[in-house]
């Protein structure tokens, strides 16, 4: 089976964009989806993407599950942009509003909500606790709870909070981004090394008032328009450190719009945003060449993907 084709639809949350496959009746290993997460995912082949997601089968109290493999192939705990958009498959597929997903380690709760602006299509998620418990990462070197602290091997004298949604983030407040200096941080996490073997998020964050603007480096994949559990793990280190408040509405912007946010005091997290379906086709992957071949478009969602860019335009004004 080296040539494989599959139905997918091109999604996005906040900009987070991803081929999404009902992979509910397939049947491939772990090592073939992180092939065809590579193919689909690489930005010079004909899809594209900051990743692959799979809307997986349920069990037990979950309706449905969901797969989250980044561009490099590697697998993530959660991914909470992509979850909105799994979410909606979900709900199409199974005739209903709300659900339970499992994910890889945890479960997140995700409900069909009033539309951010007309014609966006919106999920509420519901995900955490958030923890603190950097030594389980691992994280070696700066203590096992690191709350607005340097981190010594990283190389940076900024001060980190480190959040796991469970996936890990390094999140640090700073009056401007700077992205080159972000891009530098998240290649140190990148490198894998001894001291962070499972790398990490890592997440520039201003404080606008009672909003926040994220900008993020995500592991296995580089600068993204935006990252949805760096804006949870965000917003919850605002509450944590006193910079926000809890249980009050957060606009979390980024460079691909924004999404609400709410940080409850047992460290669950709330994001509403969108889930937006840009087109549909079918591709099909070379599984040991790890390259996409053949794609036919089946049609593009044009009146979402202007309702979003409506929203997403007024948000970076
Ligand atoms: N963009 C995602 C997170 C994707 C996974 C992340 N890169 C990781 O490896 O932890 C999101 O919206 O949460």
């Amino acid at each position: 089976m080296d040539v494989v084709q599959f139905d997918f639809v091109k999604c996005h949350g906040s900009g987070n964009d991803f081929p999404l496959i009902d992979a509910r009746a397939l049947d491939l290993s772990a090592a073939e989806w992180a092939a065809v997460a590579r193919a689909l995912a690489d930005r010079r082949g004909p899809v594209g993407g900051d990743g692959l997601l799979l809307l997986g089968q349920g069990a037990e109290n979950h309706q449905f599950s969901m797969v989250m493999l980044n561009s490099d192939g590697s697998e993530a705990e959660t991914c909470l942009n992509g979850l909105r958009c799994v979410a909606r498959l979900g709900f199409e597929a199974l005739g209903i509003e709300a659900a339970q997903v499992k994910l890889k380690t945890s479960s997140a709760a995700v409900v069909r909500d009033a539309e951010l602006a007309p014609g966006v299509y919106t999920v509420r998620e519901t995900a955490g606790p958030a923890g603190l418990d950097a030594a389980a990462w691992p994280l070696h070197g700066a203590g096992a709870r690191i709350v607005d602290a340097v981190v010594p091997p990283l190389g940076s004298e900024r001060l980190f909070t480190a959040v796991a949604m469970p996936n890990p983030h390094l999140v640090t407040f700073v009056d401007c981004v700077d992205e080159a200096e972000l891009v530098a941080l998240g290649h140190v996490c990148e490198a894998a090394p001894d001291w962070l073997p499972n790398r990490a998020n890592v997440s520039f964050v201003e404080v606008r008032g009672a909003d926040l603007f994220v900008r993020t480096f995500e592991r296995g994949v580089g600068l993204t328009d935006s990252c949805g559990s760096a804006m949870a793990a965000s917003a919850f280190a605002a509450c944590l450190t006193g910079r926000l408040a809890y249980d009050a509405p957060i606009t979390v912007f980024n460079k691909g719009g924004l999404v609400r946010a709410q940080v409850a005091r047992d460290a669950m997290v709330s994001l509403s945003g969108n889930a937006t379906w840009e087109w549909r086709g079918t591709v099909t992957v070379d599984l040991a060449a790890e390259r996409a071949g053949e794609l036919v478009v089946h049609g593009h969602a044009d009146a979402e993907i202007a309702a979003w860019a409506g929203l997403a335009d007024a948000a970076s004004r």
